[in-house]
């Protein structure tokens, strides 16, 4: 028999919250539910401060899905969307709480890719980086934060679904010498995922916080594209010690890395520098250089902006090809011209102690 999604919700509504006393599904806790030949996958977004309350109710929603005919998998994460900020205390004279950014046990830096418009070239980047410092001996994790596109998965070749045996942490994958975690892991390939703000908050908070990273010497988190809600939840709620952002050379992608250098100054973020990804086209056939996307408009633009250029990555047929073949260029083909801009730049961050 072929489950339904309805069949799932009708069995997701005999469970009960706890607390609230309605069932999970009235009570909107049950998100981003799919039912894929057997394998359902869902969501339940709690109160942080109820989250250990409401275990047995997963507990019992996983239970009661695994015993329906035709489920042949079940995968429950409770994701914890952010607390109501309290209400700011106006009184003349209290000093003020500190209430900083946290730090995540163990992750001695954490380092954000961003990007100001999407398919400039973040993720090849967050890779080639994370790869490039472990290579140097670094402890790496890369977080795919790209909630709109997750690729890492992909460029690192890993696949499968992370394992949580407490059903509280999860367990990062690792490929290439780097610990992984992405959302495109906890999603079905085929998936739009469509995050609401909370959500998309808890979802991050949850990567940051309860994956089990272990000892790292630095944590990259590819961020999506843009200057939203992960970017600021990013900075608002973790210790990030500075943001790495890609452009091209293009105008266009150059006013967008702008407004994304103005949110970072804003959050305080310091920026560690920039980088002109498909600075050069080099034909993989002849060697033939041209500016197809134009050239220097990032050094330009660092300039003036007074951060530093961190490097011209060249666009090539190479790149693409690693990248998408699960092991990038610095992995694949390590000694070739390509891969020597990103390990330069993973040996710059060393020697600047910023990895
Ligand atoms: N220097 C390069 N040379 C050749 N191909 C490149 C280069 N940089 C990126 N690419 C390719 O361009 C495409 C987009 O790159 P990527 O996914 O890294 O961009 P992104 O900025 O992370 O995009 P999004 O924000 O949409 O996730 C990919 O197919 C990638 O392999």
């Amino acid at each position: 028999m072929t489950l339904t999604r309805d069949k799932v919700l009708e069995t997701l509504k005999t469970v009960s919250d706890p607390i609230g006393g309605q069932d999970i599904v009235s009570a909107g806790m049950v998100r981003a539910l799919t039912v894929d030949d057997g394998a359902v996958r869902f969501v339940l977004e709690v109160d942080p401060t109820r989250a250990a309350k409401l275990e047995p109710a997963r507990a019992e929603a996983e239970q009661k899905v695994k015993a329906l005919d035709g489920a042949a998998s079940v995968s429950v994460v409770m994701t914890a969307h952010s607390k109501p900020a309290a209400p700011p205390d106006l009184k003349i004279g209290r000093k003020a709480e500190p209430q900083g950014p946290e730090k995540i046990p163990g992750v001695d830096r954490i380092i954000g890719i961003a990007s100001g418009k999407g398919g400039v070239g973040k993720s090849t980047v967050s890779a080639n980086l994370a790869c490039a410092l472990a290579a140097e001996g670094r402890r790496v994790g890369l977080l795919d934060a790209d909630v709109y596109g997750p690729s890492q998965p992909r460029m690192l070749g890993v696949s499968g679904r992370p394992a949580s045996p407490d059903g509280k942490t999860i367990l990062p994958m690792r490929n290439h010498g780097v610990t992984m975690m992405s959302i495109g892991l906890m999603t079905n390939d085929d998936q739009a995922v469509v995050w609401r703000g909370p959500m998309l908050m808890g979802a991050l908070q949850q990567m940051m916080t309860q994956v089990q990273w272990g000892a790292l010497d630095v944590l990259i988190v590819d961020l999506p594209p843009g200057t939203g809600d992960v970017q600021m939840t990013l900075t608002q709620k973790f210790a990030v010690d500075g943001v790495v952002i890609v452009s091209t050379p293009q105008d266009v992608a150059l006013i967008d890395a702008r407004k994304g250098v103005d949110m970072f100054n804003q959050m305080k973020t310091p920026i560690i520098g920039m980088i002109e990804n498909m600075s050069t086209h080099i034909c993989s056939s002849c060697g033939h250089e041209e500016h197809v996307f134009g050239h220097g408009g990032v050094v330009k633009e660092a300039e003036k902006l007074g951060v530093p250029l961190l490097a011209e990555i060249p666009l090539h047929l190479d790149i693409r090809l690693a990248a998408d073949g699960g092991a990038p260029i610095v992995v694949s083909k390590p000694d070739s011209a390509q891969a020597a801009a990103f390990r330069k730049v993973a040996r710059d961050l060393i020697k600047a102690g910023q990895a």
